[in-house]
């Protein structure tokens, strides 16, 4: 579903590579870790796989397709099909819930009565029934993050991207939120999150991968986060 091949990604005016040779094959369904201590490339490798920025060498391919070869009026279909789930949330606050997970749909065309039907759904699916009439600042955070993964699900991606998704929340909270995108990985979306979080990796034993300076340092089917940071 994503194969990093042979990927070196060297940032304008930068001596070093953020990314250094990375290697790696993504199976569709799996739910990967990207772990690795601040400026280790986690970031770079997910903004490759949306075509944010582009390799100085190697491969990128996203469902077979080598991304950096797509014409540019093909990138948005490309991203259409990856949801992505950040930190901060980035809802819009002058927006209730449902129209923020509406909007996803809107952008690109869905009937109203297809997205009438459709985000509801999608709400009680991430616990929020009964709140798209909600602002997200009448929200707490571990809500307004489930709001961004409704938003990010509503299209049924074939891949979710979800850059420190807890890093906002307390553990409790976190807990709940790796719940959904456990859930939302059973459904058969790929899902690649970068996190600093011991206790949430450690916790769900999933496939870890660890860069150290742009290299994969460790790969591990079930494996913990195994490091200082
Ligand atoms: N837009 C950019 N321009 C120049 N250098 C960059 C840019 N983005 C990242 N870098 C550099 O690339 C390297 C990898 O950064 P990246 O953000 O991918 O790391 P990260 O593992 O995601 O870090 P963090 O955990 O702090 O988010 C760092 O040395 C960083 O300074």
């Amino acid at each position: 579903m994503i194969r990093f091949e042979k990927v070196n990604k060297t940032y304008p005016g930068q001596g070093h590579a953020a990314l250094d040779n990375l290697t790696v094959d993504i199976e569709k369904g799996e739910f990967v870790f990207l772990v690795g201590a601040s400026g280790s490339g986690k970031s770079t490798a997910l903004r490759l796989v949306l075509r944010e920025t582009r390799p100085t060498a190697g491969r990128v391919y996203v469902a077979g397709k080598e991304i950096n070869r797509l014409a540019g009026w093909k990138v948005p279909r490309l991203r259409r099909q990856i949801g992505t789930v950040f930190q901060d949330f980035r809802l819009l606050n002058n927006k209730t819930v449902s129209e923020n997970v509406g909007f996803a749909l809107e952008v690109i065309g869905k009937p109203r009565a297809q997205i009438r039907k459709v985000v509801p759904e999608t709400l009680e699916l991430v616990g929020l029934d009964g709140k798209g009439d909600r602002m997200p600042d009448e929200l707490s955070g571990g809500e307004q993050q489930r709001v961004a993964i409704a938003r990010a699900f509503v299209n049924r991606p074939m891949i979710l991207i979800a850059d420190e998704p807890t890093g906002n929340l307390d553990p409790t909270t976190s807990v709940g939120i790796m719940n959904l995108l456990d859930r939302i990985n059973r459904t058969g979306t790929t899902v690649l999150m970068a996190t600093h979080d011991h206790g949430i990796v450690d916790q769900m034993r999933k496939r870890v991968i660890e860069l150290e300076h742009g290299r994969v340092v460790r790969d591990e089917a079930q494996g913990v986060y195994g490091f200082q940071n």
